[in-house]
């Protein structure tokens, strides 16, 4: 496919985003009726599609409409290339250039592509950083590895990478992260992937899991378990009795295979009262997600006030019922990948104000700044 071929497909799928329809399934729908493209084409208008996802707002201004054209019409003026030479209406380009296709600069918070009521939020956490912060969040995520501690030292992981074409690097301030320098997109079908060697989990992540105070012997829930990153992460680090729960059990359907591949055991649970009390439980709650919207930019757009405080409530509502799980002097790690207050300082000073008992002995923001997603972790301490 030429780049203007790449161009009007990316508008395509766009438009059916901006339909409805997820990004994702846009693209599947687009590549299955598309046979002609190669691996490259689909990378490339998958790019095309995401980057526009990210900064919908600023391309929209620059590209002069809310449309798929807009967008990518918006994106190139970005990044300082000329629309005319693929926007010629000839073969499969997309149509010429009008009138209407005048853009205009974005104001301050349209180019830091975010809505407008969640910028005081925003603001009123990352102070000077809001800005730096906002644009980090504009680009595509880096790849970051977690090294199985149970299979692999980080040289060893390297190495295997590397055989396979792949570069990576290891992360200041992580002892088993590495961020791909190269190659990312053949992690999945490498051997060292495969032999449970390495796991694809976000720099952010892996920081949470190694802040926490686990120890060989302990009963441990990871609460809200999802695809299990953050279990098998756990398993890597300490010889656990672990048990995972998900209240949707079908997110936890990857779990056994993963945990296998990792030489690891997860006990996974739909009642996880029956096998308290624990010695620590993670809960890493459903959120905004607002510190990791390079990986789901719809998200971004989808939030509204009204869901921030359904997702308040919920996330109280779990630390609650968590907290009648957790042993005497044991630990309550409370976690989210978002960047507000509501969801993340606040709810653990309503906690406390809630349960005597309790005290917070961490609370650490992993911004967006220092490279993996933004994430909040709060460890809170049963003392009677
Ligand atoms: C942020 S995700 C967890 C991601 C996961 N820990 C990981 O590292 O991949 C939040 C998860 O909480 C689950 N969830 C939502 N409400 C819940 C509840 N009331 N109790 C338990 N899990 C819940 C969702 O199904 C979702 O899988």
């Amino acid at each position: 496919m030429t780049p203007a071929a790449r161009a009007a497909a990316a508008i395509a799928v766009l438009d059916r985003t901006l339909a409805g329809e997820p990004a994702e399934q846009a693209l599947t729908n687009w590549g299955r009726a598309s046979r002609f493209a190669g691996s490259g084409d689909r990378h490339a208008v998958r790019d095309l599609v995401y980057d526009a996802l990210r900064c919908k707002r600023s391309f929209a201004a620059l590209g002069g409409a809310m449309t798929g054209r807009g967008l990518v019409l918006g994106g190139l003026r970005a990044a300082g290339v000329d629309p005319a030479p693929l926007f010629t209406g000839t073969g499969h380009a997309p149509a010429a250039l009008s009138e209407a296709d005048q853009g205009r600069l974005p104001e301050r918070v349209e180019a830091l592509d975010v809505p407008d009521w969640i910028f005081p939020r925003l603001e009123r956490v990352l102070q000077a950083d809001v800005e730096a912060t906002l644009q980090a969040l504009r680009h595509r995520a880096p790849v970051f590895l977690r090294v199985n501690a149970r299979k692999a030292d980080l040289a060893t992981a390297q190495a295997r990478l590397r055989q396979e074409g792949i570069g990576a690097q290891p992360v200041s301030g992580l002892h088993f992260g590495l961020e791909v320098t190269e190659n990312a997109r053949k992690i999945q079908n490498s051997t060292a992937f495969a032999e449970g060697l390495v796991e694809l989990q976000d720099a952010s992540s892996q920081a949470v899991v190694e802040a926490l105070p686990l120890r060989d012997g302990m009963r441990v829930l990871d609460h809200c378990a999802g695809g299990g990153g953050k279990t098998l992460a756990m398993a890597a680090r300490a010889g656990l009795r672990l048990y995972a729960h998900d209240a949707a059990p079908q997110r936890l359907r990857d779990l056994p295979p993963r945990a296998a591949r990792a030489g690891v055991k997860v006990h996974l649970t739909e009642s996880p009262e029956k096998t308290a009390p624990y010695d620590l439980i993670l809960t890493d709650v459903p959120c905004s997600g607002s510190g990791s919207w390079r990986r789901d930019p719809m998200g971004k757009w989808q939030l509204t006030e009204a869901r921030l405080t359904e997702l308040c409530a919920i996330q109280a509502q779990i630390l609650d019922r968590c907290a009648r799980m957790v042993a005497p002097r044991g630990v309550l790690a409370y976690a989210t990948c978002s960047l507000l207050a509501e969801e993340d300082e606040d709810q653990i000073a309503a906690f406390l104000s809630r349960q005597p008992g309790w005290v917070c002995s961490l609370q650490r923001r992993f911004s967006p700044l220092i490279g993996g997603d933004g994430f909040f972790l709060a460890l809170l301490e049963r003392r009677s």
